[in-house]
């Protein structure tokens, strides 16, 4: 059997991106997908995904960590995605699609050199507080926490210690480390599934947006973030509280290459 596969990128997050309209692709093969995944045995991925059709919405998007097992949401996937339905013809400039974690809106438009997506992510309703962290869901599990400055810092060293402590280490979760100040902040991010610093996590971007407007207490609702692999943006209503609605990720999804694959 042949399968076509799209590589492409998000903030240097990056995925396997499969049309599996037809439903031909052995997702239930764990260990297969593992091994695409795997950048010295297969094609090379943070996580892999699967656009199939569902009624109602212009597809349905599957996650996949590099781990090979299906995951929670992924928000540069989530914006990857979109780009490759955009290049499919499934879209245009508008998409409306479902995951894991419920429907997503999100808007494609380009600047000078590339596509960019901005992807609606689900509203967040409670934030644990506690006296050095903040603990929420924005799709995936993150945990997040300030540091002084990311020159030197350990990501993988760091987050390891959280994600495989007493309380994470049998369901997980992600970890990330923000420095910065008001609405202008770095982020790196230790992905479970991956079990290692991504350059990028969308999920974990909104996630240290919404733990610096807690933390800062600034008056902005417009985030502006570098990660290893980029810029991206966030924008979110803070309706008080722990409560945010209407929040938006954008950034640039772009197209790598196309292959196919033997087996
Ligand atoms: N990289 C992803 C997050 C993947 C989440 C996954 N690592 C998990 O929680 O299992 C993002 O851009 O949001």
């Amino acid at each position: 059997m042949e399968i076509c596969f799209s590589k492409y990128q998000g903030t240097g997050n990056d995925f396997i991106l499969i049309d599996n309209r037809d439903n031909s692709f052995p997702s239930e093969n764990i260990s297969f997908v593992e091994k695409m995944c795997d950048r010295r045995f297969g094609i090379g991925c943070d996580g892999l995904m699967l656009l199939e059709n569902e009624e109602g919405f212009d597809f349905k998007m599957r996650y996949f960590n590099s781990d090979g097992r299906e995951g929670s949401m992924c928000g540069n996937g989530g914006r990857c995605i979109v780009a490759f339905a955009y290049h499919l013809g499934i879209i245009k400039d508008k998409a409306h699609f479902i995951a894991v974690d419920g429907e997503h809106f999100a808007n494609v438009s380009h600047d000078d050199k590339q596509l960019i997506v901005k992807l609606q992510m689900q509203n967040v309703l409670e934030v644990e507080t506690g006296d050095d962290y903040y603990f929420l869901n924005t799709g995936s599990p993150h945990y997040t926490n300030f540091i002084k400055s990311h020159t030197n810092f350990d990501t993988v060293t760091n987050g390891r210690a959280i994600r495989y402590n007493d309380r994470f280490k049998t369901e997980g979760t992600n970890v990330n480390f923000i420095s910065g100040a008001g609405n202008q902040i770095q982020v790196s991010t230790y992905e479970r599934g991956v079990e290692d610093e991504t350059y990028s996590c969308g999920t974990g971007v909104v996630a240290s947006c919404i733990s610096a407007k807690l933390q800062f207490k600034t008056d902005d609702n417009h985030f502006y973030v570098k990660t290893k692999g980029g810029n991206l943006e966030v924008v979110f209503n803070h309706k008080g509280d722990q409560n945010f609605e209407d929040i938006w990720l954008k950034g640039p999804a772009t197209f790598v290459f196309d292959g196919k694959l033997d087996i």
